[in-house]
């Protein structure tokens, strides 16, 4: 798109050396700040991710949803200090409504789910894919989309929900060709926190502020986050029994400190035990460091994570069983994960295990001749109409040297010419690619062999 000359609509970088075309100064051509273009060869890896992720939803029953990119911004208002929520992309539209474009998909499907209220036959598993938004004003050059992969079910109380969602993640995982002995996932419960809390006194209240800040113990050091506990009104000697807690190491440890009838240590066995079920259990290993920074768990945490730990969590998700109650709606059990599009194939590139997607063709047809270039546009219609993938040659003066080479750049299975002395006598010259054949057949024994 070139700015017209004179009073440019755009504020143009006129830097020296942009190249100046007919109607003046070239605009940026970069996306906006922290996004990203997907052009052929990137789109074709995403379309295969996501295609990944459909087929694991797909495998488990879920069905696919999706909701507006634009959400009103009352769904994420929420006062824990989440980071998510400190960097809403959020504006006033031209109506005077206050909007954000989603920071995740999580708060649309429960108000879905809302919307839609009784009149679903429970339990719901619903999936999507869609892009996610956070504007973060240091330039810490992050990204501020990213798509996130969500699978949900809505209306199962028992940790039987969660252990569906585990095996599908290992699912995805053993697909793409990632092992055990690469990834695992730490799962936790917050009601072991809730428990530590409760023992010393602490409102129910700050629950959630209070997750929210022990989920950067590994990422802010250790006075910042007293700091933080202290202004979220958990006294001091709390603190080091809550530390306490997030470090334990197994279930006794666990019994120990917050006793054997407490939920999170029956729910957390129970967990593991279907995961035997499922045979994932060499995935799974408990941490009680793992709160996740989402203010709206209540239950289950996990989060995947690489065994080098080179990378930031591959994705992660929880039980979060009183959200649609703070939407006003009834209280309903739910859990889900989010799977985010950017880490995951950071850590394909380190496995070796990203896959190589060639831009394919089945047939290449081009007319030797301007004349006949009518004739070899049916025929290209007719083996699209037979499902080939066709690329038709629409540039002119292409030679014999230059097709050839398009072929091996497509990797195209044939290549159908069409010259006057055959075209004469009907027939079409088939170069089969593969066999190094050539052969003259009419058109329809060219259809016919296809
Ligand atoms: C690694 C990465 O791109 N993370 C990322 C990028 N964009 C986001 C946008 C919204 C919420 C979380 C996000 C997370």
């Amino acid at each position: 798109i070139r700015a017209m000359s004179g009073s440019p609509a755009v504020s143009l970088k006129e830097k020296e050396g942009t190249p100046k075309g007919s109607m003046g100064s070239l605009i940026s051509t970069d996306p906006p700040k922290g996004t990203r273009d997907f052009p052929p060869e990137d789109m074709r890896l995403r379309t295969w991710l996501f295609n990944n992720f459909r087929e694991v939803s797909r495998l488990f029953s879920f069905e696919e949803v999706d909701f507006p990119l634009v959400e009103s911004e009352e769904l994420y208002t929420r006062k824990a200090g989440e980071e998510i929520v400190g960097q809403l992309y959020n504006f006033e539209d031209k109506g005077g409504r206050k909007v954000a474009l989603r920071p995740e998909l999580t708060p649309s499907l429960a108000r879905l789910v809302l919307q839609k209220g009784r009149a679903q036959s429970y339990p719901l598993k619903w999936f999507a894919i869609g892009q996610c938004w956070r504007y973060e004003r240091m330039t810490r050059g992050r990204r501020r989309e990213h798509y996130q992969w969500n699978m949900d079910i809505i209306g199962v109380p028992g940790v039987e929900a969660e252990a569906e969602l585990l095996s599908a993640i290992v699912t995805f995982f053993t697909k793409l060709g990632i092992t055990s002995n690469d990834v695992g996932i730490k799962v936790s419960n917050r009601k072991v926190l809730q428990a530590v809390l409760e023992k010393f006194n602490i409102p129910v209240d700050s629950f959630p502020a209070v997750c929210v800040i022990v989920d950067k113990l590994e990422k802010l050091p250790r006075e910042e986050i007293e700091g933080e506990l202290d202004k979220a009104g958990v006294p001091s000697n709390a603190v080091e029994g809550i530390l306490k807690a997030l470090s334990l190491k197994s279930f006794d440890d666990l019994e120990a400190l917050i006793g054997a009838q407490s939920g999170a240590v029956a729910e957390l066995k129970q967990l593991f035990a279907l995961a035997e079920g499922y045979g994932i259990q060499d995935w799974l290993h408990f941490d009680a460091s793992v709160v996740r920074g989402l203010a709206y768990y209540t239950g289950t945490v996990f989060e995947g994570f690489d065994k080098d730990k080179k990378l930031r969590a591959i994705c992660g998700g929880g039980r979060y069983d009183r959200l649609l109650s703070t939407y006003g709606g009834q209280d309903t059990p739910a859990c889900g994960f989010g799977f985010g599009d950017a880490v995951i194939v950071e850590l394909l590139k380190e496995k070796k295990l990203l896959p190589v997607l060639p831009h394919v063709v089945d047939d290449v047809v081009m007319a030797l001749e301007d004349s006949l270039r009518v004739p070899a546009a049916g025929v290209a219609a007719r083996l699209r109409s037979k499902g080939r993938v066709v690329e038709l040659v629409i540039e002119k003066g292409k030679k014999m040297k230059w097709v050839f080479k398009h072929c091996d750049t497509l990797k195209a299975k044939r290549l159908v010419l069409l010259g006057s002395t055959e075209w004469d006598q009907g027939k079409v010259n088939v170069k089969d690619l593969d066999a190094r054949e050539q052969t003259l057949k009419t058109v329809d024994e060219l259809i016919e062999s296809t």
